[in-house]
């Protein structure tokens, strides 16, 4: 999962050692001749001078000011690496930038992430105090925690607090994963304790019935549809009727995958919306499809407001780019990950859990 990424965020980090270790190296050699020239200076003052060499005041202080160039690099060695100074950062950042956009991480995303790089290093250049991979491992993951923990909120906590029946909407475009996610969530709060009923409000697709009704039977659990081409506030409705009725505690609602360039699918939005009054709108899409899905993202968001995006296939794609965007351009957090295309196969959207698995090396990265 995420591997591009994952590859890019290395390759910066080897780029800005060697970018450092370079110039540092030029300091040294410049270092270095100056000890060479002092050696000599002092050399030619020996020859002349008597071996009482500490008589001479000046040549303490020559010998002081060069035990404390030594320490500095000393220092610097003991600390793992070598001190990062913001010039250091030009052409790394330079094609980290290119390598983001390739990822397919959205431009004010991947400039957010630059501009915050920059900021924690710079600030860390004074502190001088920790390893050059360890002031960029955290300068780089508070950078990506900023842009990717947008909105985030305790989900669990959440349905656990509200009133039930809760009632979540699924949006998004076809194929994306969206009955299967409704299943896996199905899953999900079943593992929890919870009781869920779920809705087809996709009354449009030949087959939708079906397809949700086979999960439903799987998952042994309380299915509720109307006849294909009827209407989908209805069907939600009932199925809110239904749990209020049985004392179910979560009803999962799919609507059609609509385009959301289609004014009357989103009509029908709206109506749910009005009607039903989700307490949950979630928008569903599929990691790889990449900036496609954080421009689809916006404009769902925009026809009815969502409150949380799920990312589908997740397992699938190398770039990521869509899981470090889609919250920032939105406002709204990722909320879970399709992960494969069993039940069990969605895990937590965690920020913190995915910049160390974007980051550390020895982490399973799967
Ligand atoms: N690898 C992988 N496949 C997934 C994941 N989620 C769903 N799929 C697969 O994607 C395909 C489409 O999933 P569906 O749930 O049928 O898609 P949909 O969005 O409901 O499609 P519509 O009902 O047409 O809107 C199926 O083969 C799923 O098994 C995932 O997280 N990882």
């Amino acid at each position: 999962m995420f591997e591009g990424l994952k590859e890019t965020l290395d390759r910066f980090k080897d780029d800005v050692e060697e970018q450092a270790e370079s110039v540092d190296a030029d300091a040294e050699v410049d270092a270095d001749a100056a000890d060479v020239e002092q050696e000599e200076t002092t050399d030619e003052r020996d020859d002349a001078a008597p071996p009482e060499r500490d008589s001479s005041a000046e040549t303490a202080d020559d010998d002081r000011e060069v035990s404390v160039g030594f320490g500095k690099r000393a220092k610097a060695f003991a600390t793992g690496g070598v001190i990062i100074q913001p010039e250091h950062l030009d052409e790394p950042l330079e094609t980290l930038e290119f390598s983001l956009l390739s990822s397919d991480v959205e431009m004010g995303v991947a400039e957010e992430i630059l501009t915050g790089i920059r900021e924690n290093l710079e600030g860390t250049v004074r502190a001088q105090v920790q390893s050059t991979d360890m002031i960029l491992e955290s300068a780089l993951k508070e950078a990506l925690l900023d842009v990717i923990s947008v909105g985030q909120f305790d989900f669990d906590q959440h349905v656990a607090e509200s009133d039930k029946p809760l009632v979540m909407v699924f949006t998004g475009v076809n194929g994306v994963g969206k009955t299967t996610t409704i299943a896996k969530l199905a899953r999900y709060f079943e593992r929890q304790g919870y009781s869920a009923v779920l809705a087809n409000g996709d009354t449009y697709r030949a087959g939708a019935n079906e397809q949700l009704r086979e999960h439903a039977d799987a998952l042994d659990t309380k299915f509720i549809a109307h006849e294909q081409g009827g209407d989908p506030t209805a069907v939600l409705y009932d199925a809110v009727e239904y749990a209020g009725a049985n004392d179910v505690d979560i009803v999962l609602g799919d609507t059609a995958g609509r385009l959301h360039t289609s004014n009357d699918l989103m009509a029908q939005l709206e109506k749910i919306d009005r009607v039903v009054d989700p307490d949950m709108t979630l928008f569903v899409d599929e990691a790889v499809a990449g900036q496609d899905a954080v421009q689809r993202a916006s404009e769902f968001d925009d026809a009815a407001a969502i409150d949380g995006a799920i990312l589908t296939k997740a397992d699938a794609d190398p770039q990521g780019g869509a899981a470090i965007s889609i919250a920032h351009v939105t406002g709204k957090p990722i909320l879970f990950l399709g992960v494969g295309q069993g039940y069990d196969d969605i895990e937590r959207f965690d920020p913190e859990r995915i910049t160390d698995r974007l980051l550390e090396t020895d982490v399973e990265n799967h």
